[in-house]
């Protein structure tokens, strides 16, 4: 069976595009999912997206991290999406309802409105999430947040000078996050500007992180940082983002598509239906 894909990229956050919104494709699991994601025996992205029919949305999103693990959130593939579906369209996620708008501009994502609890982030018992009583090494007193998957976000003097690739891991790692966890490194370089670098849970380093770029506004948000709209600037480039007055988190960026192919579906352990060897 072959199976068609769409390379895309968000500020080079890349994915894999499964459209099975027409046609039906073999169950993805973690395994298959992290053989399409492996970048020297696979396509190679950081998250896989599927695209399914959905009963609650104009239809649904799933994401798979490159390690395989399934989410809840994917703030660029959200954007992506949007650019290749072409027009305003509400998309059932994991995490909650999403909607993405595309414009001349780029595209506009509505991402839901951000969640604060211990155990909405979640954390492995009660604590302040605004300032948690917690450090490794010099990313100390870190503030959580849920947007639709989870954040921590440490504020530093210098991103740049932040070892993510050794501490990153760790932090994710740790029990105090049952779910795992995204890792944010930002600092405040105005109060409408914020320079950040992100570990992502499931995919390590990354050039972008949309869901960080919220989840780290909004941290900056509620320490009176920065304003309501700021932009996030991101390795891979800035995104806008607001948080409105009606709660809603309005991410803007841009979306772009690479290349489209298709691979023989039992390459990667993906089954015909009733097949599974
Ligand atoms: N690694 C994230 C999913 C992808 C998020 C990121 N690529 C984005 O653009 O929001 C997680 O495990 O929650």
């Amino acid at each position: 069976m072959r199976i068609e894909f769409t390379k895309m990229h968000g500020l080079g956050n890349d994915f894999v595009v499964l459209d099975a919104r027409e046609r039906a494709i073999p169950e993805i699991d973690a395994e298959s999912a992290a053989a399409i994601a492996d970048r020297h025996t696979g396509i190679g992205c950081d998250q896989l997206v599927v695209l399914e029919p959905s009963s609650q949305a104009d239809f649904r999103m799933r994401i798979f991290n490159a390690d395989g693990s399934e989410v809840e959130a994917c703030g660029n593939a959200t954007r992506a999406i949007g650019l290749l579906h072409g027009e305003a369209a509400r998309i059932e996620t994991l995490g909650g309802i999403v909607s993405a708008q595309p414009s001349k501009d780029g595209v506009a994502v509505e991402m839901g409105k951000p969640r604060f609890g211990w155990n909405e982030i979640p954390l492995a018992y009660a604590m302040d999430t605004h300032s948690l009583p917690v450090g490794w090494e010099e990313l100390t007193d870190p503030i959580a947040v849920n947007v639709g998957n989870p954040h921590v976000i440490f504020f530093v003097p210098d991103t740049g000078a932040v070892d993510l690739a050794r501490l990153g891991p760790e932090i994710e790692h740790d029990q105090l996050f049952p779910e795992r966890i995204n890792v944010n490194v930002a600092t405040i370089t105005s109060r409408g500007s914020i320079r950040l670098r992100v570990w992502e849970r499931g995919a390590g380093l990354t050039r972008a992180c949309g869901t960080g770029a919220c989840a780290t506004a909004i941290g900056a948000m509620r320490r009176g940082l920065v304003d309501r709209k700021v932009i996030v600037k991101l390795p891979g480039g800035p995104l806008a983002i607001e948080w409105r007055e009606d709660g809603e988190i309005i991410m803007t960026g841009p979306a772009a598509e690479s290349f489209r192919g298709e691979f023989d579906a039992t390459a990667y352990g993906l089954f015909a239906f009733g097949t599974a060897g």
